[in-house]
């Protein structure tokens, strides 16, 4: 008998074995429908094996989908990344489909001329529609532009039957990228990685390389030039790019656009269900050749994949923390190298990770030492506040105000860098000291101007501010307590009534089209201080901006989790590289209380390699990672002694293991959310530990209720 594994989008670790019946032809990768329980679901074939004498009774399979095999590499990456991450490999292979979900856009309904047939009565209009459309076949409506007449015509000629309607399918056309249409003229450092990289894509076979380039140094232009080598190479080839943030997708997207003369393809969660099933049906048959997109772009069925880059690869985004838990960048490179791709990681401010690995050897280190052209990187200085503090209620300190008010005056642009969304972080009763939180969540609610209400930023919870404090009843006494980025544009508008202000944060700015306007506006000059989160810390180019503010430097220094100061210092290198990246010299200004941190003295120097050398060797000294692994486990339910139960089940099953060590069970610092107890586990090793081997033997002996949701996140981002 034929049996076929299938992996099948439920929580469970294995695929599911199926019968495959007399007559029914089922390969590796083919879509299938399969019983399970009461109905049928939909699965894929991750192998095939003839067995005798099974004594199980195994369901049959009930059908095989015609359309669409996953590729052989794409599946064998879906079942790597599930291996690596603990996930189920059919949620994983879920994943790989999620574009075929969407139905095909409806077929174009056209018309035609019926052969032989004429108009009984042949006016001027209708003549004229029939010369524009001769032989072709046109819409209704492009057909009347055509002809300057109105549909009305059309329509008469059809009900004649002078003209037939026909349906013809949608498909979507991806010009093909022209790598010779506007090439950029590399200066020498540039040109040196472009052709390192190319090379490795004509050589074929996994190449990853670090592109490290300090910011605006012009790593873009640097691997568009490898892509075209590479598509000149072989016009075949498929190229991915990665990048953090959907707002700088916009950007690219357009200049690889002007590069190449075609527009590439576009893939996030900001992109139409029909629109992505087009994408995926002409990545999978070959018809695009490059694709930008977010860290979900990875699982598209690539039929030729030659190079993938990550920009911005120290970017924490890329790392996604909710459904299935995986790190975009990690990934990437496990898709070149089952692809046997080039893989260039782009960052002026690389991963720990990433640099441990260029120093080994392991990844190619490709370097940017200098701004392209004139431009040079900004100077950067501290304001002490502890010797200058603002007044009461304010942000700004005496010497950052004169600098904007210096830049105002030049008519170039400032950008006031805030990493914290909303009015204010914390709303304080002044009568009882009450904290407003979310119902049933540990984190504050902060308030927003822009839509009038508090806000929970972790369950999204909302309300309008109450008029009476929930705690003591005291009538208007709740205030605002600490800056975020709406206070900080409130108080720049007072100093600069007749400047031009703006917000650049995810709730000004929640969609592609919102960014797009903004960033133009920006690019165009309109806006003269724009206050910004992180939103529109990284990758943007302003040829005006000549001032960065850091509002708050001491901000992420504050948390102390394992990449806080490492966090810091790629965002503040990030924001302060916006300035001065044309013809005119930019200067950053971080104001901060504690001026002798080596985060900030480091950014002060520019001195990088001091930062890295400092905390590569704290890392060292604790065995952290680069130096070791991490992962963590996260146990949360409603019924908070049933997570008492599993935490205690697993502290008691914990395997032998050498250089390792399992810290925990203990209270997650978020405790609470929406009602839910959460608790969590870490796990320490050594690197050539086999963490992952670990963690299945260990789960492998607890048994978990079903009101209990455990979570592995392997390689944790988030302490929460
Ligand atoms: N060879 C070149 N010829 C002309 N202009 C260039 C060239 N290289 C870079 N530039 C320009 O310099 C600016 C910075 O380049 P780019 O955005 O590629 O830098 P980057 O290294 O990706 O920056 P960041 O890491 O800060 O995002 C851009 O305006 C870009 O058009
Ligand atoms: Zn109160």
């Amino acid at each position: 008998m034929k049996v076929a594994s299938v992996l099948i989008p439920l929580p469970v670790p294995e695929a599911f074995d199926y019968e495959v019946p007399e007559g029914l032809t089922a390969v590796r990768g083919d879509q299938v429908t399969v019983p399970l329980g009461p109905r049928l679901i939909r699965g894929v074939v991750a192998e095939v094996f003839e067995t005798t004498g099974s004594n199980r009774r195994l369901k049959a399979i009930d059908q095989v989908v015609s359309e669409h095999r996953l590729p052989e590499r794409t599946l064998t990456f879906v079942e790597w990344a599930a291996r690596w991450t603990l996930s189920p490999p059919g949620e994983m292979a879920a994943t790989a489909l999620k574009g075929l979900r969407a139905p095909r856009p409806r077929p174009e309904r056209r018309v035609k001329r019926v052969e032989g047939r004429s108009p009984a009565r042949p006016t001027a209009t209708r003549t004229a529609v029939l010369e524009a459309l001769g032989h072709r076949s046109m819409t209704g409506a492009d057909l009347a532009r055509a002809a300057n007449v109105s549909t009305g015509v059309v329509k008469g000629l059809v009900d004649e039957g002078v003209l037939t309607v026909i349906e013809i399918e949608a498909v979507a056309v991806f010009d093909a990228p022209d790598p010779d249409h506007a090439p950029a003229t590399l200066n020498p450092d540039q040109a040196a990685s472009a052709t390192a990289i190319a090379e490795a894509v004509a050589k074929g076979g996994f190449a990853p390389f670090l592109l490290d380039g300090v910011t605006g140094s012009g790593k873009t232009e640097a691997y568009l030039e490898a892509a075209a080598r590479a598509l000149r190479h072989d016009p075949t080839a498929q190229v991915l790019i990665l990048l953090p943030e959907i707002a700088l997708t916009q950007a690219l997207i357009e200049r690889i656009t002007a590069r190449f003369g075609a527009a590439p393809a576009e893939w996030h969660s900001g992109v139409t269900p029909p629109k992505r099933r087009q994408v995926w049906e002409a990545v999978v048959a070959g018809r695009c050749n490059i694709v930008v997109g977010a860290r979900s772009a990875l699982f598209l069925p690539y039929a030729n994949l030659k190079l993938v880059v990550v920009d911005e690869e120290h970017d924490g985004s890329f790392k996604q923390e909710e459904g299935l838990v995986y790190h975009g960048r990690d990934l990437a490179v496990a898709r070149g190298r089952i692809e046997g791709a080039t893989v260039v990681l782009a960052s002026a401010t690389p991963s720990l990770e990433t640099l441990w690995n260029a120093r080994q050897g392991r990844y190619g280190w490709l370097k940017l030492a200098a701004r392209h052209g004139a431009a040079v990187l900004p100077d950067i200085d501290l304001i002490d506040l502890r010797t200058c503090p603002p007044d009461p209620q304010t942000w700004l300190s005496q010497p950052l105000r004169d600098a904007i008010g210096e830049t105002f005056a030049r008519g170039e642009q400032s950008l006031l860098f805030l990493n914290r969304r909303g009015y204010a972080p914390v709303v304080l009763c002044r009568a009882c000291g009450h904290r407003l939180t979310a119902p049933d969540t540990d984190s504050w609610l902060v308030e927003h101007r822009y839509t009038g209400r508090l806000v929970c930023h972790l369950t999204g919870f909302s309300m309008m501010k109450p008029k009476l404090c929930p705690s003591c009843g005291a009538e208007d006494s709740l205030v605002p307590v600490g800056p975020g980025v709406e206070r900080v544009e409130e108080e720049v508008r007072r100093l600069f009534p007749e400047a031009r202000t703006a917000i650049f944060s995810s709730d000004t700015v929640p969609d592609g089209a919102s960014a797009r306007a903004l960033i133009q506006s920006m690019a165009e000059g309109e806006i003269d201080i724009l206050v910004a989160t992180q939103a529109a810390a990284k990758g943007h180019n302003f040829p005006r901006l000549t001032l960065v503010g850091v509002v708050d430097a001491d901000l992420g220094l504050r948390g102390g989790d394992l990449r806080a100061a490492e966090r810091t210092y790629q965002l503040l290198a990030q924001a302060t590289g916006r300035a001065g990246r044309a013809d005119k010299p930019g200067r950053a200004l971080l104001q901060t209380w504690t001026p002798e941190h080596p985060v900030l003295m480091a950014l002060a120097a520019g001195d990088r390699d001091a930062f890295v050398e400092a905390e590569m060797g704290e890392r060292e000294a604790a065995s952290l990672p680069p130096h070791g692994r991490l992962a963590a486990i996260i146990l949360s339910s409603e019924n908070a002694m049933a997570v008492e139960k599993v935490a205690r089940d697993l502290a008691e099953a914990i395997p032998n293991a050498e250089r390792l060590e399992v810290y925990g069970p203990a209270d997650a610092p978020l405790a609470l959310v929406r009602g839910r107890r959460r608790k969590r586990l870490l796990v320490r090793a050594d690197r050539d530990v086999n963490l992952q081997a670990f963690l299945r033997a260990w789960l492998g002996r607890v048994k978990v209720p079903a009101s209990v949701r455990l979570t592995v996140d392997v390689d944790p981002y988030s302490f929460l």
